[in-house]
């Protein structure tokens, strides 16, 4: 079951929804809106090496904005953390961004229960592109849960920043 916009709102003031800032511009009919972060991460090696730590380069987004030149990829995050202990957030595009060619994530969409963070946007784009933080770029849904829950540990737990892949750590 995926809770309506004003179910979302109930669950920040009761505490089962967190978001480290609320603006109720940013509730819709079924989701919440997710801003860009100011940093974007753009890996350096030519071939990623899933048991290695690949080597990456961070960027500010200037005030200006960044280009993206097409089929970029490169990570950023929400200018936010959020997560549930009681719900499954899941990460969606806008129609909006997507209109213009923009992904936000590659497969992976899934918020853990107990994940609290910044989520990291795996962002993708099929045509050039001019980016700015804090631009609407995302958004959460929350689903209700059937069984017994067990709480998220793992290794993206508390972000604050893009993340990189750290499946290197499924290999020790
Ligand atoms: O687009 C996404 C998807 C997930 N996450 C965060 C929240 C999630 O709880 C965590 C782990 O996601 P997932 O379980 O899909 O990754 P994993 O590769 O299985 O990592 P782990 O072994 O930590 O579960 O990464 C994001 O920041 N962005």
């Amino acid at each position: 079951m995926i809770l309506t916009g004003n179910e979302i709102t109930k669950e920040f003031y009761s505490g089962k929804i967190k978001f480290s800032q609320f603006d109720m511009v940013k509730i819709g009919t079924n989701s919440y809106d997710l801003c860009l972060g100011s940093e974007l991460i753009f890996y350096q090696d030519d071939i990623l090496d899933v048991k290695k730590e690949n080597k990456y380069k961070i960027i500010e987004i200037p005030d200006e904005g960044i280009v993206i030149p097409k089929h970029s990829f490169c990570l950023g995050s929400s200018s936010i953390k959020l997560g549930s202990d009681f719900y499954v957030p899941i990460i969606h595009g806008k129609s909006t961004t997507a209109r213009m060619g923009l992904f936000v994530h590659i497969t992976a969409d899934l918020i853990d229960i107990g994940f609290y963070g910044t989520t990291t946007f795996q962002l993708h784009n099929l045509l050039p592109i001019k980016l700015y933080k804090g631009m609407p770029i995302a958004q959460v849904s929350f689903w209700k849960p059937k069984g017994d829950i067990v709480l998220y540990d793992g290794k993206y737990q508390g972000a604050e920043t893009p993340l990189t892949s750290k499946v290197y750590k499924d290999f020790r």
